[in-house]
């Protein structure tokens, strides 16, 4: 359970941005929706633990993150939230298989080889494993950085703009796998876009 409350954020020289407060059940599967500007990216950042709000509360499974020291939140960040961006970024010196290693062990957890492979295959990417990450296409890549977001059983998987960059069949694609792989991990969903395409496929919406 996710639950935000009287967010307020101030970048420098603009008008402050405000939050309605928003109660997220486990499993659910939410849309964050606003036009351009209107603070999407920057509310994940800071559900994510990314970005300290000026005012307000975080509270996942009843922890306030930003109470926590920045060791602590870094850990639990990476054991809580799966990040998807609109661009994956992959370290390219480490093939598919040890990038998503390195997301249970940045989180101090051990390394689970065969769920790596697992979630590799489920995601269409059984052969891709020792790959680097030059070698694959957009859309293989999206699916590979939603594959390293589920590996540590997030309580919630966030994914900011994550088909912008796909072709139809590959947004098709990942936004099925998205609320699919979601559920089969029990964690909830929150897919920030602009994108019409997916909009009619999360049945709950939180608009700025
Ligand atoms: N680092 C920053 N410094 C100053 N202002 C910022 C910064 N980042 C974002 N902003 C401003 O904060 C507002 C919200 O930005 P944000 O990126 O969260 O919006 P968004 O809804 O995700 O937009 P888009 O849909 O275009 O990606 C915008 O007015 C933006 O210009």
């Amino acid at each position: 359970m996710i639950k935000i409350q009287s967010l307020v954020h101030q970048y420098p020289n603009v008008p402050a941005l405000r939050f309605p407060d928003w109660e997220i059940k486990d499993r659910e599967q939410w849309l964050l929706l606003g036009s351009s500007g209107s603070g999407k990216s920057t509310l994940l950042n800071i559900i994510a633990g990314l970005l300290k709000p000026k005012g307000g509360n975080v509270i996942v499974d009843g922890t306030s993150v930003y109470d926590l020291s920045l060791k602590a939140m870094d850990q639990f960040r990476g054991q809580k939230i799966g990040i998807i961006f609109q661009r994956p970024h992959f370290i390219k010196s480490l093939n598919i298989y040890d990038n998503i290693a390195v997301a249970s062990s940045f989180a101090g957890l051990p390394v689970d080889g065969k769920r790596i492979l697992m979630l590799l295959d489920n995601l269409g990417l059984a052969g891709k494993a020792k790959s680097y990450a030059e070698e694959l296409s957009q859309g293989q890549l999206q699916r590979a950085s939603i594959a390293r977001a589920l590996i540590n059983r997030p309580s919630v998987l966030i994914a900011d703009e994550p088909t912008s960059s796909l072709d139809d069949e590959n947004a098709e694609n990942v936004i099925s796998l998205l609320t699919t792989q979601a559920a089969s991990s029990d964690a909830s969903l929150i897919v920030a876009t602009h994108d019409k395409r997916v909009r009619n496929r999360l049945s709950k919406e939180y608009l700025l």
